[in-house]
């Protein structure tokens, strides 16, 4: 027997029986009803003192059949690739008379409806019928559009199948036109939230959008949300969520991207308030990681901490993890997609920490072999995007070009270099540091930035073209100062070639250092000076033929 959902409790088994039979009905699948379909729904409605709601696929069938109010009727899952309707619609009665409740579009709009329509039950015959669709993109007025009532019978002659098509063509036309617009990729609404930080929350905004942008994805809209306190539950509110929903309606965007973490239970919930795929700040940053991750081992170490984040935020069965759909935030490193059977992905985790313990081993033999050869090592290290492989390529002459995206340097590499007076150095690489840098990373990336630990000296790149230099540095500071190194630094404030002269000044003042362009090669002169000396201060004896 079908599941009645809903409100049953108390019904009797007659009454049961009878609500269970609505799933033998038939609608055409261009007619909103029809007379014998009110006229049931009206005595049943009436019978059981209770509304009732049927929610029909777009063939016409009843899928599910409730007591109670449209909100009642749990409607399944779509896919998140959203420029069409979902094909379902939702015809109820309305006990009380009168049109739509808030609910009641707000059940429409949640859920992309093909239709809602409410049915007024007047003594137990049916009476008016109201209707509403949602409103073409981009339209200046609400997200639905209610039409005027007629009487049930009256319904004959609408065109419903039509009228979806019509509204389905507008809204994939919007979404190619967008398209052009913006280019190719999955459109994001980015969230931030301004707990009074002020113009540090507009930064931070600003590089979510970089972080989109390098992940792939449009960034279709954004919205800074002032607020004392965070709700527990949805964070923003739920106003707010409203107002992203419909934004993401007009703007064709599939996937909220927030700029700080969510707990599991508040992702769970946001995702179940606004129909959208929900990304937060690690997720979308552990994302970047996969896609840049090229060696066996940073792809080991970033899928780790994938799965380790994933793990809590996959809840029960099936359903849920089919939540995950695909795109920014699913996708593993190498272009695999994340696991997400839960058993699988613990045997997963088990077998990757494994496998990283064979690496750090190896690794450990290669410092120390370093180390017996007496080669000083030199980390460059800085905020992501510095310029940290374009300057070790400079200094090393050699190794890989610098790209200009977010974490473009996923492995540890390393580079000889040979400094006049001292002699052979190796050089290593870093991952990019970040803000708020997730603690899941910090983890994950031990390996890399264990190499920093046994540096002698630290090469500090600072992009100084860039606007809240101050702030990045700082950031790399307190980073580097949690890990507990304690080696000194040589500051190198790059990208002086687009720099204006004054902020490159100022920077010096502040904070001292070598004012250089790794791509130009300006100052690397100063920069090996600076590097020699403080190796020597280091206790770093100078090779005899490199006198
Ligand atoms: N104009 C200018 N651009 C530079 C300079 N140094 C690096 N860049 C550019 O800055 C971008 C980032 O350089 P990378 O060397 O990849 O920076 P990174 O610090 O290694 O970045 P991640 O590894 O992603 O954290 C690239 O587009 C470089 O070409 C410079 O001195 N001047
Ligand atoms: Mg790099």
């Amino acid at each position: 027997m079908e599941k009645v959902f809903g409100r049953t409790s108390g019904l009797k088994k007659s009454e049961l029986k009878k609500l269970t039979n609505l799933y033998r009905r038939r609608l055409p699948k261009d007619r909103v009803t029809t007379p014998e379909v009110s006229r049931t729904l009206a005595q049943l409605s009436w019978e059981l003192r209770r509304p009732v709601s049927l929610l029909l696929d777009r063939e016409g069938r009843v899928v599910r059949v409730a007591v109670g109010d449209a909100k009642e009727l749990p409607i399944p899952e779509r896919p998140y690739v959203e420029t069409r309707l979902s094909g379902y619609r939702v015809l109820h009665t309305h006990l009380s008379g009168g049109g739509f409740s808030r609910q009641d579009l707000s059940v429409l709009f949640l859920n992309r409806l093909d239709a809602m329509a409410a049915l007024e039950v007047q003594e137990g015959e049916p009476g008016l019928l109201h209707l509403a669709l949602l409103s073409p993109p981009r339209a200046r007025e609400e997200d639905w559009q209610v039409l005027p009532p007629r009487p049930h019978f009256a319904w004959q002659e609408f065109d419903l199948l039509g009228a979806v098509l019509a509204l389905e063509e507008e809204l994939s036309r919007h979404g190619r036109l967008l398209e052009v617009r913006d280019g190719q990729g999955e459109r994001v609404l980015l969230v931030g939230v301004d707990l009074g930080e002020g113009w540090e929350a507009e930064a931070g905004l600003e590089e979510m959008a970089e972080l989109v942008r390098t992940a792939g994805g449009v960034v279709a809209g954004r919205s800074l949300v002032f607020r004392k306190a965070l709700d527990p539950r949805t964070l923003v509110g739920l106003g707010k969520l409203e107002e992203l929903k419909s934004l993401a309606y007009h703007q064709d965007a599939s996937t909220l991207v927030f700029g700080l973490d969510l707990t599991p239970a508040q992702a769970r919930e946001i995702e179940a308030l606004t129909g959208l795929k929900v990304l937060d700040r690690t997720q979308l940053i552990l994302d970047i990681f996969a896609l840049h991750a090229r060696t066996p081992e940073a792809q080991a170490q970033v899928e780790l901490a994938q799965l380790r984040y994933l793990l809590p935020r996959l809840v029960g069965k099936g359903k849920e993890l089919s939540r995950l759909g695909g795109g920014i935030g699913t996708r593993g490193p190498g272009e695999t997609k994340l696991e997400v059977d839960r058993r699988r992905l613990l045997e997963r985790i088990h077998h990757l920490t494994e496998r990283l313990e064979a690496y750090a081993l190896r690794r450990q033999e290669a410092r120390r072999q370093r180390r017996r050869q007496g080669v000083p090592v030199v980390a460059v290290v800085g905020y992501t995007n510095a310029g940290k492989t374009t300057l070790m390529r400079a200094l090393a002459k050699a190794g890989e070009e610098g790209e200009d995206k977010l974490f473009a340097t996923l492995r540890p590499l390393t580079r000889k270099g040979f400094l006049p007076g001292l002699g052979e150095v190796v050089y290593t690489d870093t991952v990019g540091f970040i803000r708020h840098m997730p603690e899941a990373l910090l983890t994950a990336f031990r390996a890399t930035l264990e190499e920093v630990k046994e540096a002698q000296v630290l090469i500090h790149v600072l992009d100084a073209s860039r606007e809240g230099a101050l702030e990045r540095h700082r950031v790399v500071e307190e980073v580097l100062e949690g890990l507990g190194v304690e080696a000194p630094r040589v500051l190198a404030l790059n990208k002086i070639d687009r720099a204006a002269p004054y902020d490159v000044y100022y920077l010096q003042d502040r904070l001292g250092g070598v004012a250089v362009s790794a791509l130009k090669g300006t100052g690397l002169e100063e920069l090996r000076l600076r590097v020699k000396e403080a190796l020597l201060a280091q206790g770093v004896q100078p090779q005899a033929w490199a006198l």
